[in-house]
């Protein structure tokens, strides 16, 4: 019998113990800043040094962030697993890379790569961007953090949606639940047939569309599920 097929999608929540702010939860990045200024291309237009300072303080903050026990866990089982593991991640963060996962899909983009605004040529971004910072292809001062703000276009959508299609397992793990199209991920898998659970400290927005819980810290559930 083929190993299952699995996708798992990650959120804020299981870098919260790595010492990284998710964006809801109290004191959370949104409480914070408001979405407007810092997470839009409006925002960006407006005010680029206000968008380049937030993205500053977060790849440091990233920089110096360890994984924990949840990423660990999802690394070690797309190394020994036999069968499908597709790791989606919503998290601009590196620590799934820093635990050893390989081909993690970052749909809302990532704070270690950079992008030209005119040509679109990434490239990795300093630690300290600069606004106006000229794009070593095209030399137009038009670079931007290689990040997905609202009202644009998550990356990867069509390798996600392929996955989900044919998924027959699939994790959510420390997501609210808030953000579309991720927040729908588990009723594209439901409708194909796929056993779906979620792995959250608190239940999300959309809890009452998987089949089973995991209640709790992603550091104990996850390496309890991969078990
Ligand atoms: C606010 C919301 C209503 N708005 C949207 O969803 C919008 C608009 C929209 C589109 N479709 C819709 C349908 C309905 C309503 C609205 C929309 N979506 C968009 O604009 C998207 C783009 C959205 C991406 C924006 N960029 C981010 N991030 C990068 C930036 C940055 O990082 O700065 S979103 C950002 O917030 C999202 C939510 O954060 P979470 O990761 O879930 O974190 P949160 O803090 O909310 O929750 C943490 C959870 O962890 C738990 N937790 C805490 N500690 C632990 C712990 N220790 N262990 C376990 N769990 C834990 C907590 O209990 C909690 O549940 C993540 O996606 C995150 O990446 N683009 C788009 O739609 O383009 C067009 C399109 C799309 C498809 C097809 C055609 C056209």
């Amino acid at each position: 019998m083929a190993h299952p097929s699995i996708v798992i999608l990650t959120g804020a929540g299981i870098s919260a113990e790595s010492g990284l702010g998710t964006f809801r939860d109290e004191g959370g990045l949104w409480a914070q800043h408001r979405i407007e200024d810092v997470a839009t291309p409006e925002a960006f237009a407006r005010n680029p040094q206000l968008v380049v300072d937030f993205y500053n303080t977060r790849r440091a903050q990233a920089h110096d962030a360890t994984p924990n026990a949840g990423h660990t866990a999802l690394a070690r089982l797309q190394a020994e697993y036999d069968g499908d593991v597709l790791l989606v991640t919503q998290n601009v963060d590196s620590l799934h890379e820093k635990a050893g996962s390989r081909d993690v899909v970052h749909m809302h983009g990532q704070l270690d790569s950079a992008l030209c605004g005119a040509c679109s040529h990434r490239w990795s971004a300093p630690l300290k961007m600069t606004v106006g910072e000229a794009c070593p292809r095209c030399s137009e001062p038009t670079a931007r953090p290689d990040i997905v703000w609202f009202g644009e276009m998550p990356y990867h959508m069509d390798r996600i949606e392929d996955a989900l299609s044919k998924a027959d397992i699939f994790a959510a793990i420390g997501t609210s639940g808030n953000v579309y199209p991720a927040a729908g991920f588990v009723q594209m898998a439901s409708y194909v047939g796929a056993r779906t659970v979620e792995m959250n400290l608190d239940p999300s927005e959309t809890v009452a569309l998987f089949e089973e819980t995991r209640p709790g810290k992603a550091s104990v559930t996850v390496p309890a599920w991969v078990e």
